[in-house]
């Protein structure tokens, strides 16, 4: 790291020398003026950490003002440069009075070269760490605007997104709890950043935490926190997301997945404000807006005895049901026409258009897997056209399912649909076992099973 630079402003010649004498060795750069009319572009030439500056510039004059006012000026042009006074022994009011208007020390003549130099040491430490905190700072919030310009479009123009996001727009500018519910795929997590991007904690983060993906045993610590040793692999203190999320927004995706033991230490946090991070025994408040989603049927689990109902009043204050793809007409293709757009520009076939044919295919279809099935199936098309013209057989859907579809193939077998519909819940939820399961309403392991009965693995 670097040793740093001072500046040293002193009417008197022999103080000059001394302290360039005791600090050059020490410092990156020590610059003298005797003239305080100099500081000014000196501070414009040199990034200083420190300027040692004397209160008194005319002879018979101890009014200490003159340093108060280059002081000020100082402070002004370079607010992270520290500040430290010299001033004769018997000016410690004034030398106070330095420290009250922004000072970061002060230096008794005659001074003790050690002293001296502890103090310039800290003061330079002091400017440095300040500069270092800005960095943090600046680079905080560039990542914050860069996220921001990543802002996903809401994409659509039916009655039904219109409603969706007209009510979001009246819950954004609240700080209420909000359940956003609908089938997967249709844009929860979409709709959860919207809220948070339109409500005044804007300038703070979402935090988004997938409740079907923490493991049970670390659930405790990755939501609130641990301190150094409360478990073995806990090496050294860390903050939960309750904590990071603090003053923003917190985003419990597939909160109908929490088993019901966790349930109510989440409860117990939403209800109280505060956290306890694994370990410690000081509770932290915390400030967030709670954003939750999931696809299941919330109302159905606390009939069942696997949701607590304490914990559903507590997280829909307000809810949104986002309609499945099927339901909301020509959104089909106008999304469609969007991801052709993206993806058309992505792999350079900017000519490419969806027929007439392909598009009336592309309305039929009823989208169990939603928005995220659609952007999939278009960009398959794109990466797989040899024309410029994308044809019904360019686009490979699935057949239709029992699930979503409010038609049943009925000619189907019994073991065939079930196949389809695991191979759905698959399809659903790539790599994630556990939220396909939950999806199915059956147990990992059983997933397992049918997954090797049907070769599905
Ligand atoms: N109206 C929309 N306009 C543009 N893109 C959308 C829209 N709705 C959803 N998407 C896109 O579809 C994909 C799925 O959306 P998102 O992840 O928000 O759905 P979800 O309901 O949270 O899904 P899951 O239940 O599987 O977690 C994302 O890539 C998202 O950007």
């Amino acid at each position: 790291m670097a040793k740093g630079n001072i500046l040293i402003v002193d009417d008197n010649k022999s103080v000059l020398t001394a302290l360039e004498f005791l600090l050059s060795s020490e410092f990156d750069k020590v610059v003298c003026i005797s003239n305080p009319n100099q500081i000014n572009s000196e501070l414009g030439k040199t990034p200083f950490q420190l300027v040692l500056l004397d209160m008194n510039f005319k002879t018979g004059v101890n009014t200490g003002n003159e340093g108060i006012y280059w002081l000020h000026q100082i402070k002004t042009q370079k607010p992270d440069t520290s500040v430290v006074m010299i001033t004769a022994y018997g000016d410690v009011e004034l030398a106070v009075n330095a420290l009250k208007a922004g000072a970061t020390d002060f230096v008794l003549k005659p001074w003790d070269n050690t002293k001296l130099l502890a103090t310039v040491k800290a003061a330079v430490q002091l400017s440095q760490s300040r500069g270092e905190v800005n960095t943090l700072k600046q680079r905080e919030k560039d990542l914050k605007s860069s996220f921001q310009n990543n802002r996903k479009h809401i994409i659509g123009t039916s009655p039904q997104l219109m409603k969706v996001l007209n009510l979001v727009r009246k819950v954004a500018k609240t700080d209420t709890n909000v359940l956003v519910t609908g089938e997967n795929g249709t844009g929860k997590e979409l709709i959860a950043r919207e809220i948070h991007h339109l409500s005044s904690r804007n300038d703070e983060i979402l935090v988004s935490v997938d409740m079907g993906a923490i493991s049970e045993s670390l659930f405790e610590s990755e939501l609130f926190g641990h301190i150094k040793g409360a478990f073995t692999d806990a090496k050294e203190n860390r903050a939960g997301k309750f904590e990071i999320a603090h003053r923003g927004t917190l985003f419990l995706d597939e909160i109908g997945n929490l088993p019901l033991h966790l349930q109510s230490k989440l409860l117990a946090v939403l209800q109280n404000r505060e956290v306890t991070r694994l370990g410690s025994n000081q509770p932290e408040p915390v400030d967030i807006r709670l954003v939750c989603a999931t696809n299941r049927n919330l109302p159905a689990l606390v009939k069942e005895g696997l949701f607590r109902e304490d914990l559903l009043y507590r997280i829909n204050t307000i809810h949104i049901e986002l309609p499945p793809l099927r339901d909301r007409g020509e959104d089909v293709l106008v999304l469609a026409e969007f991801f052709l757009k993206k993806y058309a520009s992505k792999y350079n076939k900017s000519q490419l258009k969806i027929n007439n044919q392909a598009q009336e295919k592309l309305l039929k279809y009823n989208w169990p897997g939603n928005i995220r099935e659609l952007e999939h199936a278009i960009e398959k098309a794109v990466i797989l056209s040899d024309s410029n013209i994308l044809k019904p057989d360019d686009f490979f859907l699935r057949p239709v399912t029992g699930t979503n579809t409010g038609s049943l193939d009925t000619s189907m077998s019994l073991e065939e649909m079930e196949k389809q519909l695991i191979s759905a819940a698959l399809d659903n939820h790539p790599g994630n076992i556990t939220a396909a399961a939950a999806q199915l309403g059956i147990t990992r392991q059983t997933l397992y099973n049918k997954m090797k009965k049907f070769n599905l693995e």
